[in-house]
């Protein structure tokens, strides 16, 4: 049993969307395959993955160090002996010989989607889903029904708040009742007046969620956190830049509501850091750590490991990105829900056809691996890739 091959492509997930610090007129994803010489159905297992929005394609990562690092490692050493699987946690370690520590930059996301790929594979040799499997190995119960918000709310050339509200509003139809939208791109009362026509679109159907993207200063964030805590949001996403933790403990003493952050940091050890000098507080905030641009699941387990020595539930992290490998997560591992994009980023984000979003929630469906083969453009552009 080995892996026989590493592919990467670089696809174009590109939308005329801005936050408050991108636009993504030229946003790419790595798709990835990992193609092993187990047989299940007659067919060659192969595992697929991809990174998140926001972090662009990592091919050149791929190409030039973990792909051969993976293909040159004796394939005994990659082995799960105890269930004759590939061992993703010796996997990652192959990838990263010969990588320092720190300095996690890109590197985390190039390692995240071949994680996730590889992850994909081992559940599909072993023909359950991955977050029954995630379960048993971690003597959980697997709770398959995932809470799920819509994020969207992106400022856009022409959009007015009419054509907000209909955003907001077509996921509310589509059963959503938290959705998300984007703040700081605006002078603040701009802002205030595209929250209170959300709220009013929303009324008692929904709560609101909005982010910041790193955008302000302290200074600007407190002013924010003035302004927006008028409302009953859902949470406050990443007021300051995700790496100054000193603003975002300094933000709690004016801002009382539950706030979000993590989608950038990319590593256990930036985790324990935002944990240690943050200010995070438990019993409201939420973490929004996203595997597939942090290492992927290896690393996301021994994240979990540090929030449970700080006393936080896994119940607390709701991660960022939309993808299907976060939802096995939740469903295996307990965690609070997962992100969505209903109308962005295809056709990689979303869930399985079929898969309706009802009171906010999504059942996943018993598919083996990671459940792509269930969502029909998205395993028609990877079986382009390996099939
Ligand atoms: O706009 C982005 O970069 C995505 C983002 O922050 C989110 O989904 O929370
Ligand atoms: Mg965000």
């Amino acid at each position: 049993m080995r892996i026989v091959d590493v592919r990467e492509i670089t696809q174009p997930i590109a939308s005329p969307i801005r936050n408050a610090y991108i636009d993504f007129s030229r946003m790419t994803t790595s798709l990835v395959a990992v193609v092993t010489d187990v047989v299940r159905d007659g067919r060659p297992v192969v595992g697929y993955g991809f990174n998140s929005n926001g972090r662009y394609g990592q091919g050149g990562l791929i190409r030039e160090r973990f792909r051969g690092r993976i293909l040159e490692a004796d394939p005994q050493s990659l082995r799960d002996d105890a269930r004759d699987n590939i061992d993703p946690a010796k996997v990652w370690a192959a990838m990263m010989a010969n990588e320092k520590p720190g300095g996690h930059g890109e590197r985390s996301v190039a390692v995240g989607t071949v994680d996730m790929a590889v992850w994909d594979a081992v559940a599909k040799i072993e023909g359950k889903p991955l977050f029954r499997l995630l379960a048993e190995r971690h003597g959980r119960e697997a709770n398959p029904r995932v809470f799920v918000y819509a994020a969207g709310g992106y400022y856009y050339p022409g959009k007015d708040n009419a054509a907000l509200r209909a955003e907001m509003r077509g996921y509310l139809d589509r059963g959503y009742n938290v959705v998300k939208m984007k703040v700081g791109g605006a002078p603040i009362e701009e802002d205030r007046r595209r929250i209170e026509a959300v709220l009013a679109e929303i009324g008692a159907q929904a709560r609101l969620a909005v982010d910041a993207n790193g955008r302000f200063d302290l200074e600007t964030a407190i002013a924010y956190a003035r302004m927006l805590r008028d409302y009953p949001l859902f949470w406050y996403e990443e007021a300051g830049d995700p790496l100054d933790y000193a603003l975002q403990a300094a933000l709690s003493e004016f801002y009382p509501g539950p706030m979000a952050t993590g989608e950038n940091l990319f590593s256990h050890q930036d985790a324990r850091n935002l944990l240690r000098y943050g200010g995070m507080r438990p019993d409201r905030d939420w973490l929004q750590f996203d595997c597939a641009l942090s290492y992927g699941l290896v690393e996301y387990l021994r994240t979990l490991e540090v929030l449970h020595q700080f006393g936080w539930s896994p119940s607390r992290c709701i991660p960022h990105g939309g993808h299907q490998m976060s939802l096995m997560i939740a469903a295996g591992l307990g965690l609070g829900g997962n992100e969505s994009y209903p109308d962005l980023f295809q056709p990689y984000g979303g869930f399985p056809d079929g898969v309706r979003v009802e009171e906010g929630h999504v059942v996943m469906p018993e598919l083996p691996g990671i459940g792509f083969e269930g969502k029909s453009d998205l395993i028609r552009v990877m079986r382009e890739l390996a099939p």
